[in-house]
């Protein structure tokens, strides 16, 4: 048998014009008799559009707690006699006025006050049943739970749980019975002061924290021997912010981005019941978990939608009427909470059936509720021997509040353990009913487990594919950025990093040629170089030597370049001619001006000389001859000896570490360390 639906009904209230603000004059209220009232906002960037959203209640600025509650919210105590929950919460933007329409003032009463009055008012006109209230009353301020009963500075952080039948509950949550009116406000005004309130620029009393009041009634009949637990949640969220507007300092930034985070969480899981997505993601936040009951599970949900008027409210005006659009669509399946205090008999231990699925409201019987309410709403209660007596068998009933106890879970201020099973008569079956109830139990374990596997399937599957498709908009998202980076570069200029790939490319190809022609050239001289005797070969080096030598005098660096690498090419060990072609390889490169380092004068190269003949007397075996070349000063004669080597070296090494990077670490040949070590030998 299929549960009836319930749409969440939506109301929306202009609050009026607060003494510094600046009307917004656009937003129109209007009712026509007979359909849907209507809001309408202009659009904050083209004023001569108009959004219209038609609601089932729409109140003007002029409009008065009174009449919210008479035409809304009345008819909605009703229902929660009839063992419903009812949940009610006012939305909206910072400073749109959502504590006035839900606390209210002394003068101008709000939401909960009146719904506390009419709350005892219903008890009073039951006269069959013992009825009992009780109140409990949390806040979410930074996405965790405090009790505010709790003194604040000793409240703990409380957890919310699930029972095994799927109901959530917030674990430890003071439940008090309350008899009467005035003690409901004396225990309800001491609890607002541990409320989360700081001033913003938008509110002198802005609410930092969501709040949840819950009132709870157990109507339990003697004669029929059933208990209904009916529940009402009185919501006032946090309002969103624009900490712009809000000039917040550093700790009320972080109060800020938990509520718009977890409004954001209330968002997407709106989106995601419309969607009829197969994850909900009400875990995303404490918000949406404790309100998972309301949105999509089994109670009835009135949406207060508070609309600041401001000019500077415009966008905000926008987003919470398109909330409100999106939020008329969420199904609930309401479920009433009665139990059965029947003697119940004892199953024969063959006979106990599994638990039924969570969310199989279809399953059980269906009875419509007394209320004035127009909904048909489905009842959970099962009668008769299969019955467990654990309460936790019904259907995601609501758990949010005081009866937010798991089952076999008591609570001493809680009145509700009167409401135990009684001692159950023992139950006489035949073999063949034992066989078929074992079958059936069988047979329904096995739907069940495999409904759980194909469900967590769904959402592994939906899980992989959300996953691919954010991957998907990545990349999508980084293609279409560097187009656009493209794009917006006037014709023909590249984008940095393409640039930066250009010339790289560019200079690779430059170096390559180069290599290439030294290469040939090399090859060249080589070949010639390979056909003379070795003290040909350091003769026609030092002849390109002097020609070079004589054009770089003159400027002419590109000739004379060459001339130093044909040197080169017949004395390839000489590290002095090395580092001069790398010199004015590089003042060629940079434009530079090339000053070849003046000749030494005869007299401090004969001392030197004197130095290195003097050093070769204190080994055994120097080559003279090796000595005398090392002596020149400007590379142009062969191979230096180590004294030489290493003042020179040192000197020109140095520069070129910075100007030519890697080609200095290469000064050094392996054919030079050679010819040095056979010199020594000598
Ligand atoms: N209908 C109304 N009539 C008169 N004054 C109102 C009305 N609604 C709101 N106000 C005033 O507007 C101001 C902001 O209202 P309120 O504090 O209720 O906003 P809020 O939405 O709860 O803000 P926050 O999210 O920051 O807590 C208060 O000074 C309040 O008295």
């Amino acid at each position: 048998m299929a549960t009836t639906t319930h749409r969440i009904k939506i109301a929306a209230r202009v609050r009026p014009r607060l003494p510094h603000e600046i009307d917004d004059e656009g937003i129109q209220v209007s009712h026509t008799p007979g359909s849907l009232s209507c809001i309408s906002v202009p659009n904050p960037r083209d004023l001569s559009q108009i959004f219209n959203f038609p609601l089932s209640s729409c109140y003007d600025q002029n409009s008065t707690q009174e009449e919210i509650f008479e035409r809304d919210v009345r008819p909605l105590i009703d229902v929660v006699y009839s063992g419903v929950t009812v949940t009610i919460f006012a939305y909206g933007v910072t400073s749109s006025g959502k504590t006035h329409t839900m606390q209210g003032t002394k003068a101008e009463a709000g939401v909960i006050p009146r719904v506390v009055e009419a709350m005892f008012q219903q008890k009073a006109s039951l006269q069959k049943s013992r009825v009992e209230l009780s109140v409990s009353y949390m806040e979410i301020y930074k996405d965790e739970v405090y009790d505010l009963f709790v003194n604040r500075d000793t409240a703990p952080k409380l957890p919310v749980r699930e029972n095994d039948a799927g109901q959530v509950f917030v674990a430890n949550l003071t439940s008090l019975p309350i008899e009467s009116v005035e003690e409901f406000d004396t225990i309800y005004s001491r609890a607002s002061r541990h409320r989360s309130v700081g001033a913003t620029n938008l509110n002198r009393a802005s609410s930092r924290s969501h709040a949840v009041l819950t009132l709870e009634v157990t109507m339990t009949d003697s004669t029929a021997q059933k208990t209904l637990t009916g529940k009402i949640n009185l919501v006032d969220l946090a309002g969103s912010e624009n900490n712009k507007l809000t000039g917040n300092d550093p700790t009320r930034m972080a109060e800020s981005a938990a509520i718009n985070k977890s409004l954001s969480v209330l968002g997407q899981v709106v989106h995601a019941l419309n969607q009829g997505a197969a994850r909900i993601p009400y875990r995303n936040s404490k918000l949406t978990r404790i309100l998972q009951d309301a949105l999509g599970g089994s109670s009835i949900g009135l949406l207060i939608c508070n609309i600041a008027p401001g000019v500077k409210f415009r966008q905000d005006t926008l987003n919470t009427l398109n909330f409100a659009v999106r939020t008329k669509n969420v199904e609930n399946r309401p479920v009433v909470n009665e139990r059965d205090n029947r003697p119940q008999p004892k199953p024969h231990f063959a006979a106990v059936q599994p638990p039924p699925p969570k969310l199989a409201p279809a399953v059980l019987n269906s009875v419509p509720v007394h209320a004035s309410s127009t909904t048909a709403v489905t009842t959970t209660a099962v009668v008769g021997p299969t019955r467990g007596p654990r309460p936790s068998r019904v259907p995601r009933p609501s758990n949010v509040g005081t009866g937010l106890l798991p089952p076999g879970h008591s609570r001493p201020s809680s009145r509700h353990s009167s409401i135990l099973a009684k001692p159950e008569p023992a139950v006489q079956l035949t073999d063949k009913e034992i066989d078929e109830r074992i079958a059936r139990a069988v047979e329904a374990e096995v739907a069940r487990r495999l409904k759980e596997r194909g469900e967590r399937e769904r959402e592994e599957q939906a899980r992989l594919e959300q996953e691919k498709e954010n991957i998907a908009i990545m990349e999508k998202q980084a293609a279409e950025r560097e187009k656009a980076a493209e794009q917006k570069l006037p014709p023909g200029v590249l984008t940095p990093l393409l640039k930066r790939h250009r010339d790289l490319d560019e200079e690779l190809r430059a170096r390559l040629a180069e290599l290439e022609q030294k290469y040939e050239r090399g090859n060249k001289e080589l070949q010639l170089a390979d056909v003379l005797s070795p003290s040909s070969r350091k003769k026609t080096g030092r002849a390109y030597v002097a020609l070079a030598r004589a054009h770089s005098e003159k400027g002419d660096l590109d000739v004379a370049l060459e001339l130093y690498r044909k040197a080169e090419t017949y004395v390839p060990d000489n590290i002095k001619l090395r580092e001069r072609v790398l010199e004015i390889e590089w003042a060629v490169k940079n434009g530079k001006e090339f000053i070849p380092s003046p000749k030494k004068s005869r007299k401090v190269r004969g001392k030197k000389r004197k130095i290195a003949i003097d050093r070769t007397h204190e080994g055994p075996s120097v080559d003279h001859d090796s000595v005398v070349q090392t002596t020149t000063d400007d590379g142009e004669r062969g191979c230096g000896d180590g004294a030489g080597e290493a003042n020179s070296t040192g000197i020109f090494g140095k520069v070129k570490e910075e100007e030519y990077e890697g080609q200095a670490m290469n000064l050094e040949t392996p054919a030079k360390k050679s010819k040095c070590e056979i010199k020594v030998e000598h």
